[in-house]
């Protein structure tokens, strides 16, 4: 039974398409009018429809809602020959999954269809979407979906929270949103950031000291442990904590007691643990920089935050709240922006993540000045220059024939210029496999079709890197 179902006038389009889909280990049917395609979603089981142009003339994306009813409740991707920006919002806010461009670049789409298919399976598996609020959380791409729903059920929960993620990829955003959420959301949240965390003083920061402790310390003070009673305590940047900390902290995660510097007798403290690291803490664990005792209390719930670059779906809404915010803000009218503006932002890596493009809008927004509408322009140069960069990169044109080819004297024999070319191909589909999975080798080998050790084989023949390249 297949999966998705490509709807398109053009049938040797929508045919080929449906092949290639398959080819890739996607079940997909297809067919070349909306009247027959209606019929298959209502006979069928299809979670994704893949939603083309109608070739008689009728706008298709009249048929969206339609499309949503069906019992089966697809999700649709809306692929158009029509690059006007208006359709692609008249698409979103029809409901459809998302908006793509011809021609199709299939390794976007199977990537699109695959998340499809997992919200699909797990929305319609049963479970009972837990309420939320976002607290200030925006996005709306199914891993981030999938992140706050990590949340809700962290929130409902006392256990120790993991979160793990690139810098800037909003850990702490997340960690205040599971207090807030959670029943201690009217006690307080304290942060500790490790990475700041004075050697010489940390006792003393975070477990406070008695009067006479040492000559200056002629009141109590009141650590942040002890602050965090009834609350939240999160520890940012957890895997910066000194190995002597870590042991500290280990019994004090044990007992829920300290005892304040110069002190003598014990008190408590009956805090949450949330906690934050951008750094693979198992490796640390391995290569003896973090205890283990240490790692596996503080990973009771574990919740993956995404880098911007894999949800790029969602930079739309971000740049809009971050404009909006701005303007109400600096009591400044709102902006708009071109289409080449987002596609400029989707094309870039972002390795400072939200943080990075909430800081590139600011300076969008100040280099614009007095303009309605943001453009390309107006972003800062390395990211329009990355962006050129890739755009040229990714092209799937061949290149002209290197002016060797054309010059009698060195005309390669056939099989060397066909080795030759062959090596080039493959090695721009590996680097723009990896760049598009980010180097997830399982999702590579579903996507490309080659088994994990074909896979290895190439890339070390091509010496090419798991992860995507940031030059
Ligand atoms: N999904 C999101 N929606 C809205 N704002 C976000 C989102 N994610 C992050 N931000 C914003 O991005 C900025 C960085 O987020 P945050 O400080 O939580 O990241 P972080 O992962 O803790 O970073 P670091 O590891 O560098 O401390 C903050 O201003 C935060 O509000």
């Amino acid at each position: 039974m297949a999966d998705v179902l490509v709807i398109d006038g053009d049938a040797a389009f929508s045919k080929h398409l449906a092949g290639e889909l398959e080819a890739h280990g996607l079940p997909a049917a297809h067919c070349d009018s909306m009247f027959r395609g209606m019929g298959m979603l209502h006979t069928g089981n299809y979670k994704g429809v893949v939603l083309g142009d109608d070739l008689s003339g009728g706008d298709s994306l009249a048929h969206l809602g339609a499309i949503r009813e069906i019992p089966s409740f697809p999700e649709v991707i809306v692929v158009s020959r029509s690059r006007d920006p208006n359709m692609a919002e008249k698409a979103i806010r029809n409901g459809a999954w998302n908006y793509v461009t011809k021609p199709v670049n299939l390794q976007r789409l199977l990537v699109l269809l695959t998340r499809v298919i997992e919200f699909h399976t797990e929305k319609h598996s049963g479970q009972c979407p837990v309420s939320l609020r976002r607290e200030g959380i925006i996005g709306n791409s199914r891993p981030l979906l999938s992140c706050l729903d990590n949340v809700a059920q962290a929130a409902s929960s006392d256990a120790n929270v993991l979160l793990i993620g690139e810098t800037g990829t909003g850990k702490e955003l997340f960690a205040r949103a599971i207090h807030k959420n959670s029943p201690r959301r009217n006690k307080p949240f304290v942060v500790v950031d490790c990475a700041a965390l004075p050697d010489t003083l940390a006792e003393n920061l975070l477990f406070g000291h008695e009067r006479g402790a040492y000559t200056s310390a002629d009141s109590n003070s009141v650590g942040l442990v002890k602050q965090a009673d009834g609350g939240t305590l999160f520890l940012d940047e957890v895997g910066e904590l000194p190995m002597g900390m870590q042991k500290v902290f280990l019994r004090v995660l044990e007992g829920r007691s300290f005892r304040p510097v110069g002190g003598i007798r014990e008190i408590t403290s009956d805090f949450r643990l949330l906690a934050a690291t951008n750094r693979d803490l198992g490796s640390m664990v391995d290569n003896g920089e973090f205890r283990r005792d240490l790692f596996y209390r503080l990973r009771g719930i574990r919740i993956k935050l995404p880098p911007l670059r894999l949800i790029a779906e969602d930079i739309n809404e971000l740049a809009c709240k971050f404009i909006q915010r701005h303007s109400k803000r600096f009591k400044t009218a709102s902006k708009g922006f071109s289409p080449d503006f987002l596609d400029a932002l989707m094309n870039y890596d972002w390795p400072g993540n939200i943080r990075e493009l909430i800081n590139t809008i600011e300076q969008a927004l100040s280099r614009a000045g007095n303009d309605a509408v943001l453009y390309p322009r107006h972003l800062p140069r390395a990211i329009r220059a990355q962006v050129a960069r890739r755009a040229l990169e990714n092209a799937t044109v061949p290149s002209p024939p290197p002016s060797a080819v054309l010059d009698p004297e060195t005309f390669p024999a056939l099989k060397v210029y066909r080795q030759q070319q062959i090596g080039d191909l493959e090695t721009r589909y590996l680097r723009n496999l990896m760049a598009v999975t980010n180097g997830n080798i399982k999702l590579s080998c579903r996507l490309s079709g080659l088994s994990r050790a074909r896979l290895y084989a190439l890339l070390k023949q091509y010496d090419i890197s798991r992860v995507p390249s940031r030059a």
